[in-house]
């Protein structure tokens, strides 16, 4: 026990000595906050907001009413003299992790997920290095908005798969029984794994699908409860990695060494995989096998020397960021097609709409298809309003300042975990007039020259040089998904008294960095037998 104390109190001193020679340095406040308690500072709340249960709130909600209460758009808290910075506005977030962004492009240490659980080989929560530029690039050549254009066909081929998943057993359109909710997560599960396990190991087979997203969805419980800075207690004192699993409260080591082999799994299993199917001839072309041939003949483009200066091979930069990929497409977009489904089986009036729209623009006798994007605003605007109303990903990934810093009179110092709240942005009435309703109509144009406000899709996925690398694949495969959806059925509720209330913002969604509609059974009903027979028959194959 002495020794625990001992191993605490001395990081403690040594933070206590560099916060104060930073400030003196200095002489600029800090931004608002909490005091907290002495030393310990508000590790309270931050014990409180971190726990993902229904006791805590989420964090966004937490830091917007700090805000509040302290008259600031950007707010301090200290916990145990480590610091958080959180910036509540557009104003802010652009000023530091968009203008400043050299300065704010890092991960805060941690610890827990990347020394303990052993996600160091995620791009994501690397630090701002030359190793994080080189994993970034690599991953940027495969998934920029030109690269994913050619993902189309498979794309096309999910969402078929999806609509005829779809079907009910029954011809008579009165007597759709509901759907429930386990059931419709498998099928959108289904879709947002079949493109990504497809474009990037060139898996197909449904066991494999499901394999893979089991495991997928283990890793995703990993990170939403470890990715917040300070979401365990050794990542203010890394020292504390070194106490044995069986030391009375470590239960943080007995969890680290249950995840840490699906995560590894995760990375290496698929990649073996392929990488033996490759070498008997037999793989399908994807992108880990355009690596795989690179990798062959020696040939890794402009890459190779900056992972020759990292001292890492090109095949560990490859397959690691096919795990990255596979990852973290595998539960982002399915809570964007999930939450949009929720958000219509609500608004009828808004499903009217769009219906009237694809009518016109697309007919009953085919599919829309990314051709007719441009021409159908309203369904861009639903899914713009959804994005705004209940983002993915409520207060994105922490950035960390890697430089001391001052903004507006406030010293940030180096190593500060910052946060941009993306849920106090995107409800920030300034920009989003009565920003809880549901309206899609506020981004149409209402005349020529008319302003809408900003899209959404800027805040929603991150910030800067992090911004989500992912974006483009993840809005093509929602954008068609939901354009079928709506152009073929109809979803509503299967209780009439839900039509009354809005989807809440917090007591409808769980909490962690990724958040999910809690389940909620629906009815998605075919609009009409020419509607089945699209389900039933999907992209022709030409399109495939
Ligand atoms: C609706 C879907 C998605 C949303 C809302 C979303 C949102 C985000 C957010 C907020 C971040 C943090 C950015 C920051 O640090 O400022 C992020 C990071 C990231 N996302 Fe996404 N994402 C989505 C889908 C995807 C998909 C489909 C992929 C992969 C194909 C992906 C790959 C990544 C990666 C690799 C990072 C880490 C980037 C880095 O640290 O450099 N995301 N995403």
């Amino acid at each position: 026990m002495p020794s625990i104390l001992l191993s605490l109190s001395i990081p403690a001193l040594v933070v206590i000595y560099f916060f104060f020679q930073r400030r003196l340095k200095y002489r600029a406040p800090l931004p608002p906050g909490p005091k907290g308690l002495p030393i310990l500072g508000d590790v309270i709340s931050a014990i409180r907001t971190k726990k993902v249960d229904d006791l805590g709130a989420p964090q966004w909600a937490y830091y917007l009413d700090l805000g509040k209460k302290y008259q600031s758009d950007v707010v301090h808290i200290n916990v145990l003299g480590d610091h958080t910075v959180v910036l509540n506005s557009v104003k802010a977030t652009n000023e530091l992790l968009e203008k400043r962004s050299a300065l704010y492009s890092g991960r805060p240490h941690l610890p827990m997920i990347n020394d303990l659980i052993g996600w160091d080989w995620n791009f994501g929560t690397m630090p701002y290095t030359n190793q994080w530029r080189l994993h970034r690039r690599a991953f940027h050549q495969e998934f920029g908005p030109q690269a994913v254009t050619a993902y189309r066909p498979v794309i096309l081929q999910s969402t078929s798969t999806l609509l005829k998943s779809l079907v009910p057993a029954t011809s008579d359109l009165s007597k759709v029984p509901n759907m429930p909710h386990k059931d419709l997560e498998h099928y959108v599960h289904n879709h947002a794994g079949s493109i990504i396990l497809r474009i990037v190991y060139g898996m197909t087979t449904q066991g494999e699908l499901d394999d893979y997203a089991k495991m997928a969805a283990l890793a995703a419980q990993s990170m939403n409860e470890s990715m917040n800075h300070g979401a365990f207690f050794v990542d203010y004192f890394p020292i504390l990695k070194h106490i044995p699993a069986w030391v009375p409260g470590a239960t943080f080591k007995k969890k680290a060494r249950d995840w840490k082999p699906t995560v590894l799994n995760l990375v290496n299993r698929p990649w073996e995989k392929v990488k033996n199917a490759f070498e008997s001839g037999t793989a399908v072309p994807c992108i880990a096998t355009k690596h795989l041939e690179r990798i062959s003949a020696g040939d890794y483009g402009e890459l190779s020397k900056a992972a020759e200066q990292e001292g890492e091979s090109m095949e560990d930069v490859y397959r690691s960021t096919s795990g990255v990929a596979y990852f973290a497409a595998s539960d982002t977009t399915v809570s964007l097609v999930m939450t949009a489904i929720v958000v219509l089986s609500r608004n009828p009036d808004v499903q009217a709409k769009v219906h009237k729209e694809l009518d016109s623009v697309v007919g009953p006798s085919r599919l829309p298809d990314f051709n007719d994007r441009e021409d159908l605003p309203y369904l861009e605007a639903i899914l713009k309003e959804v994005q705004r109303s209940y983002p993915v990903s409520p207060i994105g990934n922490t950035h960390c300042a890697t430089t001391d810093d001052i903004y507006d009179g406030y010293f940030i110092p180096k190593g500060t975990s910052v946060i941009g709240n993306i849920w106090a942005i995107l409800h920030d009435p300034e920009y989003y007039p009565d920003p809880l309703k549901f309206n899609p109509d506020r981004f149409m144009p209402t005349g020529p020259g008319a302003k809408v406000p900003p899209n959404p899709e800027l805040y929603a996925f991150g910030f800067g040089r992090r911004i989500c690398p992912g974006k483009h694949l993840a809005l093509e495969a929602a954008w068609l998904a939901l354009a079928c959806l709506l152009a073929t059925c109809d979803i509503s509720t299967t209780n009439d008294a839900d039509l009354k209330k809005q989807v809440h913002h917090i007591s409808d969604f769980t909490i962690g960095l990724t958040v999910h509609p809690k389940p909620y059974n629906c009815r998605i009903v075919p609009r009409s037998a020419a509607a089945i027979n699209l389900m039933k028959n999907g992209f022709p194959s030409e399109d495939l």
